[in-house]
């Protein structure tokens, strides 16, 4: 790509999208019956409708034409063969090496990475068996009837989800729990509830560097030292892609379980990361996840451009965010066990597209990566579909429904269903009431509709790689590299200085602007009380 070629692509965007300035899409729908049969995809098993979009068929031929002139192609491709594409850390993001069943080799460094990932794999199955069995026991011999993660953001997202989503499948045996932030309150309550001689705690961390989880840890090691007489090293294994870390903190050889520093943290869940996952669903679940990614990988590398799923949605969050400056986007899961979802795609998508430079770091002139949120479809009806349906700024919904018969509470799941096609419905078609501004609804307003014929670790793989690839995609599009995130690495320096502080030592060098001098001084008399 030349930069002329690309801005030239970028103006027939931008040329497009004036052009549909005031389009409705009920009138696209008028103009071609087939429009909703065209615009749905069915994907790895999941059923997604785009045909509710400000969109005709020639500025998705401009979004296309966007894709090839900022060389889609040629990043994915780079993507897959490890390829050092996150170029400010010097590494490739090989997640989807994770869950390639195929033979070919990938190298890194003139090196086959398959064996070590087939290790990796064999490590967490064994690890989720023997803890699952009772082959792998507490100091006292007990089973372990509770699993503590302590970890945060893609060390805690993915496995959590994964869990909430398939708690059909969890044993009930062992409880999952997850302890993430620094906050005392929740690892203080979770510790006076577990039983001490049957609990095991994963430290996840792949930096093994993150304060919150190692002020977790030596909060929980010391709690376990003071309840068992001996044998607390059995009682926690460290997770990590630094094990020289976790050496230096004391764990053994055989209590670290290691995974590649080319996985980046938030799309961790399907290295050892997931092990949380791996225990409470068990290693034949977990490996389904994986498959249902790998059908999404195989489709991202081989479908043709206007029938990619991830390209297309990529492509659309390009052209609301940039072109029409829509500066948020809402996901709308209708199912309880997906209530992380929006949570898991916030960190996905905005620790890696919430960018201001290009990959070279050069300014954009562009807005990026819009805030995503969202929450339960439903609960969201009564609580935030207000400002979706009448609020002065349109916000693209994506909605998601399970389709599965209707069996657990007859009717609820025909509500549940009927409720969320009404939502993408009102927000399509408005409702005008000429008498009465108050109750108009303007309409016009776009969503994606994805349905599911249920809940499997296949589908929930092939979801979640799906946002992944979108945003990789969108990623590519705005010039950014999607795996680094220097932008958090600021407040966890300053909150080092101010922690000090706080505990009355003296910084050298600390400066603060009056107001957080002012909070720092209130704050320091108040924790010393
Ligand atoms: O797994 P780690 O190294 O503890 O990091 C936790 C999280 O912190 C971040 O680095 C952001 O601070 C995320 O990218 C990561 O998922």
């Amino acid at each position: 790509m030349t930069p002329a070629q690309f801005s030239s692509a970028w103006q027939t965007v931008a040329a497009a999208r004036t052009r549909l300035a005031g389009c409705r899409m009920t009138d696209l729908f008028a103009a071609d019956p087939q429009r909703a049969a065209r615009l749905t995809l069915d994907v790895a098993g999941l059923h997604v409708d785009l045909s509710k979009h400000l969109l005709d068929d020639a500025a998705l031929a401009a979004l296309l034409a966007l894709a090839e002139a900022a060389e889609l192609p040629r990043w994915r491709t780079a993507l897959f063969a490890g390829e050092p594409i996150n170029n400010s850390e010097g590494r490739p993001a090989l997640h989807t090496a994770l869950r390639d069943a195929s033979p070919e080799p990938i190298l890194v460094n003139g090196q086959d990475i398959k064996p070590g990932v087939a290790a990796m794999r064999r490590q967490i199955a064994d690890l989720a068996d023997a803890v699952r069995s009772g082959r792998r026991v507490g100091a006292s011999g007990q089973r372990f009837t509770r699993v503590v993660n302590l970890g945060i953001g893609g060390s805690y997202w993915g496995p959590a989800l994964a869990l909430e989503a398939l708690h059909e499948l969890a044993t009930p045996d062992i409880r999952i729990d997850f302890v993430s932030n620094v906050d005392p309150a929740p690892l203080k309550r979770l510790l006076a509830q577990c039983e001490p001689e049957r609990t095991l705690f994963l430290v996840s961390s792949k930096s093994f560097g993150t304060t919150e989880t190692l002020y977790n840890y030596q909060a929980a090691r010391a709690f376990m030292t003071g309840q068992l007489a001996e044998g607390v090293d059995r009682h926690f294994v460290a997770v990590t892609a630094s094990p020289d870390k976790a050496r230096a903190l004391g764990f053994a050889h055989d209590a670290i379980v290691t995974f590649p520093e080319w996985v980046g943290g938030r799309y961790s869940l399907w290295s050892a990361i997931g092990l949380p996952a791996a225990i409470g669903l068990g290693a034949q679940c977990f490996a389904q996840l994986l498959e249902g990614a790998a059908a999404m990988d195989r489709h991202f590398l081989s479908a043709p451009p206007a029938h990619n799923l991830p390209l297309l949605l990529g492509l659309l969050d390009v052209w609301y965010a940039s072109f029409w400056g829509f500066g948020s986007r809402a996901l709308l899961p209708y199912d309880q066990g997906l209530r992380l979802l929006p949570t898991y795609v916030q960190q996905l998508a905005m620790e890696s597209d919430g960018k201001g430079v290009d990959r070279d770091g050069q300014p954009l002139d562009y807005p990026t990566c819009p805030v995503i949120w969202g929450g339960n479809g439903n609960d969201g009806e009564h609580t935030f579909y207000q400002l979706l349906h009448q609020g002065p700024a349109t916000i693209p919904a994506e909605f998601l429904v399970c389709t599965r018969p209707d069996v657990e509470l007859p009717g609820h799941r025909q509500r549940l269903v009927a409720q969320c096609l009404a939502q993408a419905e009102a927000l399509l078609t408005g409702f005008d009431a000429p008498d009465k501004p108050h109750a108009r609804c303007p309409g016009n307003r776009p969503s994606t509709m994805f349905l599911l014929p249920g809940m499997t670790p296949q589908l929930l793989g092939a979801l979640l790689a799906c946002h992944e690839h979108r945003t990789f995609t969108s990623g590519v599009l705005w010039r950014v590299n999607p795996f680094d995130q220097f932008g958090v690495e600021l407040g966890k320096r300053l909150a080092g200085t101010l922690e000090r502080e706080l505990g009355g030592q003296g910084v050298p060098g600390a400066a603060h602007d009056a107001s957080t001098a002012a909070l720092l001084d209130s704050a320091r008399g108040r924790l010393g009380d």
